[in-house]
């Protein structure tokens, strides 16, 4: 009987289909793996043939119907395992076949596909070019350097003619994509070591690995190279495996990981707390998930904490474990799904009793705004509550000796003692009237939390592990709770986060929190969500100031990050008014779903809900679905998803219209302290204005359109 392996193109290849098709080549699939390979060469339904003139002699077909094939690689290692690389119309299957070659990279020893034909055609024409360019984009690196990478000569051939970013683009995908990542990340300043270490190093380790294993790694045959390619190609065990994809929602994440991905997913340990940064779309919440998945396999009675900011990302979060677990009741009740706050309530109600009402933002201004009356203060309200967030609670100051002795951390202003002294009076005037009237701020009950914890150690849920997913907007005291969580050693924590879609205002220092990630970094590059123009514009949108990393310690960059994946131009469109600018989203929307797009793969935002209602209503008044995006509404529910800005953290959708970008939207004026109240606090409220935006445009995978009626935000002009 034939083995089958299946790539991500093949794949991608089926999630194009639909549900007729897709079940055609479930049977076709299903009736090659029943026939021996005598068989299957003799069948006239599948008709297996060669393909004429093609670079690779071992290219065939499949037919799957009339206008349908299936196009994969015939072994010629002796081995009976056929790969299948594609799924397409019968043309398209034909040229596309023709014009590729797979080879076993000698460095990296994993299988790759270059379209020989075209990287034949520009080759000379990039040649000409560069005889004549003062400087060439490679001429840093020698050969040497470039074939230690994986590069090899047709690639370097390449490679040598190449004199810009963009011309390396426009052979991006046309070469073996390994290649072209470490040719990408030499290109953005990266140092060979790193990149050798990153890409290189780990797919060789994988290939180390499975020998020890006992799997046949040797040579460069097709089977061999074939196991040793996992981050593209999966092996087929069964009947029953080839109907689990074929019939499951396409989530390659499941089974394709980028081998950083792996490398940090499934190391086998970390001697204490791991982070791992990268921007919107890196697969962050992937690793996440599969870190997860590792922890559980590895002991059979572990307890994991998976836990995020929101609700939304929670249910989310469950949702994709799930499907990662294949629906095991019995891992899936080892982890606990939810937010940090949803832990310190539970922790406070199971060791003190109820905790009373959670205050929202609008209830805890206006609280602030009857202190600074009552104490004829002479400092607004926003600056209380920041000084409260972030010196009080950030520090678990208790007492008013300590808020007069403490260093005011990432404050831009001073205060003297008299002045602190009438803070600290705002604080306890705060706090009194909460607690009369049994209410209480989020953080507050993290703070509890933990002390309980710390207090009686034993009592309340307790972790093996904490698993963190956008890590980036917790609080220092949510961090504390985490760090009291899971006892300190090996793999307590493992937090996954992006300080560039930072939108709440958190800033921390791990290690002054007994968080120490030394060491035990990592980084991811390849954004899977979106399309290099939508990544690119929207870049466009952030400052040129470093952003503090996770730990606070140090920097985050964006360097190295881009897509593989290419669409259309984000539009961006001013209006006359918000009635014009309304008619405009509903045409934009009604145009996506012409195209066929489903509504619910469709996201329109704004930053205030006043302006999402209208559009909602704008919407469902032209016979559109439509569903806001409030907590808990079923992923099921049919209809195009409306939402503010800050409830698309963390999510993601095929088309999203971002509505109302404004010049007094954003920044929005009471959202940023003025520089002469408290310059630190100001700079970095303009940066998570900048997030905000950011991260509302970064969920969209294929199409991204930003409008505003009269003046547009000064973000859109940078
Ligand atoms: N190895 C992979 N193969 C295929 N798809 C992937 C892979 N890794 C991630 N993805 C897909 O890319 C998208 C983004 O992944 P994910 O949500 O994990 O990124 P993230 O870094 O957490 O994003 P953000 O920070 O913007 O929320 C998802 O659709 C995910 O399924």
């Amino acid at each position: 009987m034939p083995q089958i392996a299946i790539t991500n193109t093949f794949w991608e290849g089926v999630d194009r289909l639909d549900k007729p098709a897709r079940a055609r080549v479930h049977k076709a699939m299903a009736k090659f793996q029943q026939l021996t390979v005598p068989q299957l060469h003799a069948d006239k339904g599948l008709h297996l043939e060669s393909v004429v003139s093609s670079r690779d002699p071992r290219m065939r077909t499949i037919r799957v119907d009339d206008g349908l094939r299936i196009v994969l690689l015939a072994p010629d290692d002796g081995s009976d395992l056929f790969v299948f690389v594609h799924v397409v119309s019968h043309d398209k299957a034909y040229s596309w076949a023709r014009r590729r070659l797979y080879t076993v990279n000698s460095v990296t020893r994993c299988l790759e596909v270059r379209d020989l034909t075209a990287m034949e055609q520009i080759t000379p024409l990039f040649a000409q070019e560069a005889a004549a360019a003062p400087q060439l984009l490679f001429a840093p690196w020698s050969d040497t350097v470039l074939r230690h990478l994986g590069v090899d000569d047709v690639t370097l051939r390449a490679a040598r003619t190449v004199t810009s970013k963009a011309q390396l683009e426009a052979f991006g995908s046309l070469m073996p994509e390994d290649q072209y990542e470490a040719l990408w990340l030499l290109a953005e300043g990266l140092d060979p070591d790193d990149i050798y270490r990153d890409l290189v190093a780990v797919r060789q380790k994988t290939t180390v690995a499975e020998s020890a294993a006992g799997e046949d790694t040797a040579g460069d045959y097709l089977a061999a190279a074939v196991t040793r390619t996992r981050s593209r190609i999966a092996l087929v065990t069964g009947p029953d495996e080839l109907a689990d994809i074929l019939t499951k929602p396409f989530a390659a994440w499941r089974i394709f990981l980028h081998p950083t991905q792996r490398r940090i997913a499934y190391r086998p340990g970390y001697a204490g707390p791991a982070q791992i940064t990268g921007g919107p779309g890196t697969g962050k919440t992937v690793v996440a998930l599969h870190r997860v998945k590792h922890l559980l396999d590895r002991a059979p009675d572990t307890r994991v904490l998976l836990t995020t900011y929101t609700g939304a990302l929670a249910r989310s979060l469950q949702s994709s474990l799930a499907l990662l677990l294949d629906h095991d009741p019995a891992l899936l009740a080892r982890v606990d799904v939810t937010t940090v706050d949803a832990v310190a309530h539970r922790v406070v109600r199971q060791l003190r009793g109820n905790p009373g009402t959670a205050l929202g933002d609008r209830d805890e201004r206006t609280r602030w705004q009857r202190v600074t009356r009552r104490l004829e203060l002479p400092w607004n309200e926003a600056f209380l509550s920041q000084e409260y967030r972030h010196v009080v609670l950030a520090q678990d100051l208790r007492s008013e000796e300590e808020y007069l002795a403490c260093e005011r951390r990432g404050r831009g202003s001073a205060l003297g003692q008299v002045q602190r002294r009438r803070v600290w009076e705002a604080v306890t005037l705060f706090e009194g009237g909460l607690a009369r009237d049994r209410a209480h701020t989020w953080l507050q009950v993290c703070a509890e939390a933990t002390r309980l914890l710390r207090d009686k150690p034993g009592a309340g849920p307790s972790y093996d592990h904490v698993v963190v997913d956008e890590a980036q907007d917790l609080h220092p005291a949510q961090w504390r709770l985490l760090r009291v969580l899971a006892p300190d050693g090996p793999d307590d924590l493992f937090v996954t986060g992006d300080p560039h879609q930072r939108i709440y205002d958190a800033r921390v220092s791990l290690r002054s929190l007994g968080i120490s990630v030394a060491g035990r970094s990592g980084r991811l590059r390849v954004n899977y969500r979106s399309t290099e123009e939508i990544l690119r514009w929207a870049r466009g949108l952030l400052d040129t100031e470093p952003v503090a990393d996770l730990t606070g310690d140090a920097h985050d960059t964006l360097t190295g990050y881009r897509s593989l994946l290419h669409g259309a131009q984000p539009v961006c469109e001013g209006h006359g008014s918000e009635n014009e600018e309304g008619d405009a989203v509903v045409r934009r929307v009604r145009d996506w779903m012409d195209a066929g797009v489903a509504p619910s793969d469709i996201a329109v935002c704004a930053r205030f809900n006043t302006l999402a209602g209208k559009l909602g209503d704008r919407l469902a008044a032209a016979g559109i679905p439509v569903v806001r995006v409030r907590d808990g509404e079923p992923e099921s529910a049919v209809g195009v998803r409306v939402s503010t800005l800050h409830s698309m953290k963390g999510l993601e959708y095929r088309c999203v219209a971002v509505a109302g970008v404004t010049r007094s939207a954003f920044p929005f004026a009471p959202a940023v302290t003025p520089a002469e109240a408290d310059r630190i606090q100001h700079t970095t409220d303009l940066a998570a204005e900048r997030c905000l935006l950011f991260v509302a445009c970064t969920r969209a995978r294929e199409a991204l359109y930003v409008s505003y009626s009269g003046r547009a935000s000064e973000f859109l002009a940078a």
